[in-house]
């Protein structure tokens, strides 16, 4: 492997192995954690697109310089415009066979030259013209023709139409976001079914409901009996109306998810159980709903227990300001119990009076645009998202963009799993056929032409990655900012990879486990991917001394699970999210190296003082020794110890000498015991308590809410 890395070092010929094989995917590794790896190096010439496998291997995607290299490159490297001094040159031909002997270079924090994207995000639409889009970018018209001309389109006036594709890529160059609007102006516009929503706190029965709504039990086969996937389908209401579902986890580490269910939906059921009431996730849920602008039904459930009290339910909604029906405001209250099937037919009818007042109609023809709910790796059929169609048709064959992948539509599949030749507004469908994994919450786009889509692709994938360097270089400056208020060898790191089955989980334990940073221990994942743990995440992890996490995911082969068990690598397997965060954490605990602290192993009280007259000159001066009772814990004589009066302490220092009756002793333990101790101050008096401290190291603690938010309290 042809790697130019300058200077007299070489890269561990594992870590490259590695790292190739850890980027064959998306550019996952990030800058700032290779830089941490390989200390002696710095970086220069980053990409500013994805790294793929073929470019790590001829080495020109950066350069890697020693720290020993010389300081007249490096000044050329800094300012390029500068005339080195010929001092300087001198040093560099020196150089060519010795490294110099000077202090290791310290890159500045700030190294990263890419032009970051602006904050400006503007509207773009089709058939928008070059001075239209000139006035909302604030960049010339000069300059975006050229920008157009580059992109192999033809430029005939400033005034002709553009596509909105290629807008958006112009956009992009300059460094300006986008939000994609597509008119339905003058379209044929058709009832569509409501997207709705269920959300709530953990365990208040939103899967139960829609079990009970759709006669299926899923809750009953999700692992821990949690939902931690954001499942969609369609139910045919006994009324011949059908309505899209979506569920969502209530487990705190999901929030993200939560916050795309609540982007796509027209409706959101908050389900409250009636016992419970109002918990910190069901508060979550209304903020998302009150972002999004999406109206909320609410549902009291379990009110089949007898400790169920909806009247409570209610009062304690209205106090957080939702404006109850009942309480003269427009928010829709049933009460239901999934268990008994009480009230489902109310829930029902809100739901679609809700839809209905809305007047929920979307076009049928004309390019489609989609939201991806979640996005998964099949092992026969390669990519596939889940996406609801928001408007137009998907079919089999178009070319779409979703994301930052592109791909042509091989197949479509309702949430039966049944394949079907298009989706429709409203309806939630799996795609094959996309080259890469997208993310959860990408929009899909309907293109003209493979050459579009991989152009578009290729663009958002450039300015992600660049956005993904920015961020990376900012969050190491925060990580060197946060380490100089903590001596840096009081903070342990733990590189971990993270492997789960479907891009949200993967989010959402990647989340989870940066929740558990603290002052004591920096939990870094280094890679992060979809599908089950392989040989080249076992190469990574042993290349960077990191540890696996495999959520929700098979287990891995034997011969996988044999080589990290070789190279020591921890592998965290399983399929509940409290169940890994409870014992990440308690590991964290574990490597923690704790802070040093100081806790009272003892107490006693001084009941009598003794005066021993030095024998003879030489041998010293007289001791007093005073003679105590312990009152609480141990003494023990190598620690410190303190003399407090009044509760004031009047001295520290050490214990010269410690007895038990006549016998010298290191310990005395024990309620009620008397000892005599000689410190090596004597002003103590009857009366006076003595205090016996140990050095002790404070550990952190992992703590867990009911809401299931975890955190590592130090
Ligand atoms: N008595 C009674 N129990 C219910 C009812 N609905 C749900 N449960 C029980 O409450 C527990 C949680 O139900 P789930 O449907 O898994 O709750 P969830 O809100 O989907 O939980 P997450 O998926 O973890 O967010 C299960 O033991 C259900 O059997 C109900 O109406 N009455």
């Amino acid at each position: 492997m042809a790697w130019k890395a300058f200077g007299k070092k070489d890269l561990p010929t594992s870590f490259l192995k590695a790292f190739a094989a850890s980027n064959q995917g998306r550019g996952t590794f990030f800058l700032p954690n290779l830089s941490k790896l390989i200390p002696n190096f710095y970086f220069k010439d980053v990409p500013a697109f994805p790294m793929d496998h073929n470019v790590l291997q001829n080495g020109s995607i950066f350069r890697m310089f020693h720290a020993s290299y010389s300081p007249a490159l490096r000044m050329k490297e800094q300012a390029p415009g500068l005339r080195v001094p010929k001092k300087d040159r001198r040093v560099r031909r020196e150089n060519r066979t010795e490294a110099p002997v000077e202090a290791p270079y310290v890159p500045p924090k700030s190294k990263l030259t890419l032009k970051p994207s602006s904050n400006k995000t503007i509207d773009i639409f089709e058939g928008m013209t070059i001075v239209e889009l000139a006035k909302r970018t604030g960049v010339s018209i000069r300059h975006l023709q050229e920008i157009i001309v580059n992109v192999g389109e033809k430029v005939d006036s400033e005034f002709d139409p553009l596509s909105i594709d290629i807008a958006e890529l112009v956009s992009m160059e300059v460094g300006v976001n986008v939000r994609r609007q597509h008119s339905d102006e003058g379209a044929v516009l058709q009832p569509r079914p409501a997207v709705v929503t269920v959300m709530g706190h953990v365990d208040h029965g939103k899967t139960s409901l829609l079990d009970a709504l759709r006669q299926t039990s899923v809750a009953a086969k999700e692992a821990g009996g949690i939902t931690q996937h954001l499942g969609a389908f369609v139910v045919e209401m006994p009324s011949g109306a059908s309505i899209t579902f979506l569920d969502t986890p209530g487990h705190a580490a999901f929030s993200a998810m939560r916050a795309r269910g609540a982007a796509v939906t027209d409706i959101v059921v908050l389900v409250v159980a009636a016992d419970d009431g109002v918990m910190p996730q069901t508060l979550e849920a209304m903020a998302h709903a009150q972002v999004a602008n999406v109206p909320i039904v609410v549902a009291i459930n379990k009110c089949d227990k007898p400790s169920a009290d909806p009247e409570r339910v209610r009062i304690q909604l209205g106090t957080e300001g939702l404006l109850l029906e009942d309480l003269g405001g427009d928010v829709q209250v049933v009460q239901v119990s999934a268990k008994t099937k009480l009230g489902l037919d109310k829930l029902e009818e809100a739901l679609l009076l809700q839809a209905e007042i809305m007047d929920l109609k979307a076009r049928i023809d004309g390019p489609s645009q989609a939201y991806v709910v979640e996005a998964r790796l099949d092992r026969g059929r390669g990519p596939l998202a889940t996406a609801i169609v928001k408007s137009g048709t998907l079919a089999c064959g178009q070319y779409i963009v979703v994301g930052s992948e592109w791909g042509r539509i091989r197949s479509i599949r309702d949430m039966l799993g049944r394949a079907t030749s298009s989706g429709r507004p409203a309806m939630p469908v799996e795609i094959e056929g996309l080259k890469g994994l997208p993310m959860a919450g990408d929009d899909v786009v309907v293109v003209d032409s493979e050459e579009r889509a991989r152009m578009l692709s290729n663009g958002r994938k450039k300015k992600l990655e660049k956005d993904r360097l920015l961020k990376a270089s900012e969050e190491r400056i925060e990580i060197e900012d946060t380490s100089e208020e903590t001596p840096s060898t009081s903070r342990v790191e733990l590189p971990m990879v993270v492997k789960a089955d479907v891009q949200g989980t993967v989010q959402a334990v990647t989340d989870a486990l940066r929740s558990l940073n603290s002052a004591q221990v920096f939990v870094n994942v280094l890679h992060v991917g979809v599908g089950p743990i392989s040989q080249s995440d076992v190469d990574l992890a042993q290349a960077c001394g990191a540890s696996i996490v495999g959520f929700n995911v098979r287990s891995p082969p034997s011969g996988i699970t044999l080589a990290a068990n070789q190279a020591s690598i921890k592998i965290f397997m399983h399929k509940v999210i409290y169940h890994l965060l409870e014992e990440i954490g308690n590991f964290i605990v574990e490597k923690a190296p704790g802070v040093n602290d100081t806790q009272i192993a003892g107490e006693g009280e001084v009941l009598s003082i003794f005066e021993l007259k030095g024998r003879s000159k030489s041998k010293g001066p007289d001791v007093k020794i005073a003679g105590c009772r312990i009152l609480d814990g141990h003494f023990s004589k190598s620690s410190k110890w303190r003399v407090l009066r009044s509760g004031e302490v009047v001295y520290e220092g050490s214990c010269l000498s410690l007895k038990r009756e006549k016998n010298d002793v290191d310990f005395v333990e024990g309620k009620g015991n008397e000892c005599g101790l000689v410190l090596d101050c004597d002003d103590y008096k009857v009366g006076d308590i003595i205090q016996c401290v140990e050095d002790v190291k404070r550990k952190p603690r992992f703590v867990s809410s009911a809401n299931g938010a975890v955190r590592i309290e130090c």
